[in-house]
Order: structure tokens, then C-alpha cells, then sequence
């Protein structure tokens, strides 16, 4: 199955300009690779931000602009130069400022383009653009994307996909247009998920406390009619042929399906393989290192469930003879962050259950000695808010992903695997198994 990759920027600026700096790497590696790269751009705020960093650092020069493909997942169907299409804020940003082949550039069209005010017909044109561009490697009526960005929506839309909407049952078409849009203007064009998935890296991108539910949305097992956003990285790599064309396997390479997602407004910059791990790094993270929440989270995310944050008990004092019986270690040029501060250079390769350990800043929680799977991992990564039913402690806390499906078991294990669950004491290892079990875990690279 796809696993999601999740990085995790301190607000977001950093999250642009880490992006942006992302951006340029991949290009360049394509580049390098196979001569010219193929790359989708998204509207809205984040997406527009990522592409203004981008034209702002130096590094941009290392991009071969003029052998660069750029395409839109979405248009607001609009006249041309008007302010709100995606293409005129990608223009001002990014596209006027560094030297594309014009050729290359292929916006969708507007409603006073050829096709005159008919959103269909032009989003035919788009798609027929789409399947004249795809070479025979890319099996498919698209190109394979080298990165496709997509913002997401507080609703979890992404590109023109808004919930429960009909271009999200479409299976065929590469392109479709959109009409009764819930967010302005009603009239869009959209690339389909289909599509989407066809691209070799999709890249989800959401800053803001507004977008944090959208983001666990995405990142539970919610269907993308409820949650397109969840749909965006494709089906389970395992579940055979998908793509554009109906049941015509597209081959859309070994990076498909990933789902870089960036959040905003959380501290530290971290990545992490499991998408509970995830949930509970973010609602962890915004915890300040004095044990009440960050006031922004609360505000933003009145949880029933939350309890107010309580002082260190048996088990929080009982993590920190643990952890400083046995302190990570810290790699030269790097430092141990702490709530709202970024990293500094790259951190040592640590495991998951490492970087539990040292997540919990305060001496609240504990260090993980298994070498069990990642959820059942997470589940142990106790913390004392979990007791008191802040977001992090499992089902109660993530109604969506706890609605059904493998997500709900995932979060249950949290719940009650989790020595955060209330009252249940945390089990101790015996010294040897500790080694045994250290000596087990599986390093996870992180940023
Ligand atoms: O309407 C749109 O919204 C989304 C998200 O925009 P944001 O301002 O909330 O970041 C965007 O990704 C999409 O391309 C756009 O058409």
C-alpha cells in the first residue's frame, strides 16, 4: 500500500520556501535524468506562495526552465488575465520571471478562449493537449507528471474536485468541467483523479489551522467523495490496474502514489511513515514544552474530546528516568529541537520510536524500546494528554478516521495499546529485552 510522506514546516513561509527548495531538486534530477521534466501547478494560496519562493531563491538558476513542461490541475473558468484564474497568480509569481519556452507553458483555457464560454469543450481541448503530449512510455492519455502540486482545500478539495461533486465518480476522462462549484467561481475545469494519479509524485500541500482537518481527512481512510483530498496518491499500489482509460494500467513509475504533504503552523520539520504516527505528531507537536497546548491549537480545534493538559504524573516522571537513561544521541551541526523551534541542519537518522522519545520534551511520556509495527509503536508513544482525551488519544479524537475501516483499528490500537490510554500503566522492559528490542528498530530517515 502507498504510505504517505509527511513533512511537517514550522509556519507557512517555511513550508513555501522548503517546497520551493524541493521543487528545484526534483527538477533538476529529472532534468539530469531524462532532459526535460513535466510539472503541474496548483492555485490558491500555498500553491501560489510556493511558486513566489521559488522565483525568489537563487537556486531557481539550477532549473533548465527552457526544457520544463508546465501544466495546471485546475482552472477557475474565467477571461483570460482575470485575477482570480490560477494561471494569472502563476504568472506573476513564478512565470514571468524566469525563462520558459512558451511552448511549454500549457495554461487551461479561459471562457474567452477559443472555445468561447463553454467549459466542457474547453476542458476537451485541455484533455485532448493532455493525450497529444503523453509518449508511449507514459502508457496512458497523460504525461507522467514528474510532480504534481495540489493545495488543499478546507473542504479537503483539491484542484476542482470538491466533495461528493460528480467529476469525482469520473473514470475516463483526464479532464472534466466543473459547474456549481461551492467555492467561487462556480465554473472550473479539473483535472480528473485519474489523472492525478497518473502523475509520478503528488505533492499535497496545506498550511493553516484552517486546513488541519481537511489534512486528517486525508490521511484517514476517508473516501475521496468525502475527502478528494484522499484520493489524490491513488489506489493501493497492489490493487491493480488503474488509471486514465478505465481499467488500462498506467505505469506511472517507481515514485507513484507517494503523498508529500506538507502542514503548516506545527513545529519542527520531521518526516514519518505512518499516517496515525502522523496524526499524533502533529496534535503532539502542538503541545508547548511547558505541557499546555499551543493556544492557536485549541482555538482552532475544539476537540469534546480534549481535556485541559495535566501536570507531569508517576508515568511522565518515570519517562524521563528513561530517557535520561538513555540519551540519543545528537549529531554534529544538528540540535534537539523544541516546541516552535526549527532544526538546524539535518538531524541524525533516528528511528520512529527515537524520535517519539525525544519528541516528548518535557519528560511527560516515555521512550519506546519496540520493535513492533509502526501503529502499535505509535500507540505506545504515550503521552499524559492522551489520558485526559486530547487529540492525540486515538478514536475519540479522530471521529473520521475512527468512522471505520482499517484507519478505525489503527486508531484503536492507539487507544488501547497506548500506555496514554486512561489509566492504563505503561508496561516496563527488562533491561536485556530493552537491548534486544533496540537493537531491532528500523531507522527512518527524517529531514
Ligand atoms: O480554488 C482553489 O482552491 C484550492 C486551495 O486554495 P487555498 O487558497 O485554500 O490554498 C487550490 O488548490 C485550487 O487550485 C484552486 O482552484
Amino acid at each position: 500500500m502507498t504510505v504517505p510522506t509527511v513533512l511537517i514546516h514550522r509556519d507557512p513561509t517555511l513550508l513555501a520556501r522548503a517546497a520551493a527548495a524541493r521543487l528545484v531538486t526534483r527538477i533538476v534530477d529529472v532534468q539530469a535524468a531524462r532532459g526535460g521534466a513535466a510539472l503541474v501547478l496548483t492555485g490558491g494560496g500555498i500553491g501560489t506562495a510556493v511558486l513566489a519562493e521559488l522565483a525568489a531563491t537563487g537556486a531557481r538558476d539550477a532549473i533548465d526552465w527552457g526544457r520544463l513542461d508546465l501544466w495546471w490541475g485546475d482552472e477557475r473558468f474565467l477571461p483570460s488575465g482575470h485575477p482570480d484564474r490560477n494561471e494569472t497568480g502563476a504568472r506573476r509569481a513564478l512565470l514571468d520571471h524566469v525563462p520558459l519556452d512558451p511552448a511549454r507553458v500549457h495554461p487551461m483555457p479561459a471562457s474567452d478562449g477559443p472555445d468561447g464560454d463553454d467549459p466542457e469543450a474547453a476542458a476537451e481541448r485541455y484533455a485532448a493537449l493532455l493525450r497529444a503530449a503523453a509518449r508511449p512510455e507514459d502508457h496512458g492519455p497523460v504525461p507522467s507528471f514528474d510532480v504534481l502540486m495540489l493545495g488543499v482545500g478546507p473542504d479537503a478539495h483539491v484542484a476542482s474536485l470538491f466533495p461528493e461533486m460528480p467529476a469525482l465518480y469520473e473514470e475516463e476522462r483526464t479532464v472534466v468541467a466543473v459547474r456549481g462549484a461551492p467555492k467561487p467561481p462556480p465554473t472550473r475545469i479539473t483535472l480528473t483523479l485519474p489523472a492525478i494519479r497518473a502523475a509520478r509524485e503528488v505533492w499535497l500541500l496545506a498550511a493553516g489551522e484552517a486546513k488541519a482537518d481537511a489534512v486528517r481527512l486525508a490521511l484517514s481512510e476517508a473516501g475521496p467523495l468525502a475527502a478528494p483530498a484522499a484520493g489524490a496518491p491513488g489506489p493501493p499500489a497492489d490493487a491493480g490496474p488503474a488509471g486514465p482509460g478505465g481499467g488500462e494500467q498506467t505505469a506511472p513509475g517507481p515514485g507513484a502514489h507517494r503523498l508529500p504533504l506538507t502542514l503548516g503552523e506545527t513545529t519542527g520539520s520531521r518526516r514519518c511513515s505512518d499516517s496515525v504516527t502522523t496524526l499524533r505528531q502533529i496534535w503532539g507537536d502542538r503541545r508547548t514544552p511547558e505541557g499546555g497546548n499551543a493556544p492557536n491549537a485549541t482555538a482552532a480545534h475544539p476537540h469534546p474530546h480534549r481535556g485541559p493538559a495535566r501536570p507531569a504524573g508517576r508515568a511522565d516522571r518515570r519517562a524521563g528516568r528513561a530517557r535520561r537513561q538513555h540519551p540519543q544521541p545528537v549529531r554534529p551541526g544538528g540540535r534537539r529541537g523544541r516546541g516552535g523551534r526549527v532544526h538546524r541542519g539535518r538531524p541524525a537518522r533516528r528511528s520512529v520510536a527515537g524520535r517519539a522519545g525525544r519528541r516528548d520534551r518535557t519528560g511527560r511520556g516515555r521512550r519506546h524500546h519496540g520493535g513492533a509495527r509502526p501503529s502499535a509503536r505509535a500507540g505506545r508513544r504515550a503521552h499524559p494528554g492522551d489520558a485526559a482525551g486530547r487529540p492525540g488519544a486515538g478514536r475519540a479524537a479522530l471521529p473520521a478516521a475512527g468512522a471505520g475501516g482499517a484507519a478505525a483499528r489503527r486508531v484503536g490500537d492507539l487507544g488501547a495499546g497506548g500506555g496514554g490510554a486512561a489509566g492504563a500503566p505503561q508496561r516496563r522492559l527488562r533491561p536485556e529485552r530493552r537491548a534486544r528490542t533496540r537493537r531491532r528498530r528500523r531507522p527512518v530517515p527524517v529531514l
